[in-house]
């Protein structure tokens, strides 16, 4: 796509039930200075209650392609091509640590994004929804809870408070940019049973990135996989997993294949 392009076109298109609720159309991504390219035409579309996983090494693209849907690139990059969402998104970053306010409580942390987007409401409105949002993504004793400080809770928990945040503006479609790769293998596990709970819940769209091919095919029913700004293979997790076309998915295949086989050996010989 030429420089001159306009901006993304953030476009709020007619609500049809089968109807994309994110499509993106020959999405760019370059550095304002010098219109050197980072993301290099990216086209996806997400349907409603649709899960995808965007796959690839460090640098391929992934963040910048979801930080382009939602508005938030860094003033010295620019985006060109189509951006259009018929609903609300929310992003959830990898690190909880940083994601959340230390000087918040997490109650009103997750109140105040709440109150944002449904204006006009008390604060008792807000408490009272907090904590069933605190209560649906797995936090216990969530009315006590909401007092917490972030730093009171472990990764996991501070993972969930993120994600009751995101949850907070009820959106049509969640990105999730490494979730989990912060967390420990068993926190993990539990934070994408609960992701994938939700999504199906609530017949929320999703699109998951992570380096991790296996993280991504255990909740996703579709694949991209990225590498140096280009999707090079899309399809159903099934068919990428069974019959991958591209070199680069047989090497993420075989690389994780490796991983695995040598994490079962390291517990193994700890056992
Ligand atoms: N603000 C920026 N300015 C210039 N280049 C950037 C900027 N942010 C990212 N890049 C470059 O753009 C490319 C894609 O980055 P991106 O963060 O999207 O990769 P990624 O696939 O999400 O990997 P990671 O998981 O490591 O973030 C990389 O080469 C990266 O160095």
């Amino acid at each position: 796509m030429s420089p001159t392009t306009a901006t993304p076109t953030t476009g709020h298109a007619p609500v049809r039930d089968d109807a994309p609720v994110l499509r993106l159309d020959d999405l760019r991504v370059a550095r304002a200075d010098d219109d050197h390219e980072l993301v290099h035409g990216v086209s996806l579309a997400l349907r409603p209650g649709e899960t995808l996983g965007i796959v690839g090494e460090s640098g391929s693209g992934k963040s910048l392609t979801l930080r382009a849907v939602m508005d938030i690139l860094p003033p010295t990059l620019r985006a060109t091509g189509t951006v259009e969402r018929t609903g609300r998104a929310a992003m959830i970053f990898q690190e909880p640590a940083t994601a959340l306010n230390p000087t918040m409580r997490v109650g009103d942390l997750v109140a105040g994004t709440w109150r944002r987007h449904h204006p006009g409401t008390s604060r008792r409105d807000a408490r009272r929804a907090t904590v069933e949002l605190l209560d649906s993504v797995g936090i216990d004793r969530a009315a006590e809870r909401v007092r917490a400080w972030p730093h009171e809770l472990s990764g996991g928990m501070r993972q969930r408070v993120v994600i009751a945040a995101a949850l907070s503006v009820d959106p049509d479609v969640l990105l999730c940019d490494e979730p989990t790769t912060a967390l420990d293998v068993r926190v993990q596990a539990q934070i994408l049973d609960l992701l994938r709970a939700l999504v199906t819940e609530r017949g929320t769209a999703m699109a998951f990135v992570s380096h991790d091919l296996a993280v991504v095919a255990s909740v996703c029913e579709r694949i991209a996989v990225m590498r140096l700004g280009d999707v090079v293979e899309s399809g159903t997790t099934r068919a990428v997993l069974a019959d991958p076309q591209h070199p680069y998915t047989r090497e993420l295949l075989a690389a994780n294949l490796a991983r695995r086989l040598a994490t079962r050996e390291v517990e193994e010989v700890s056992r």
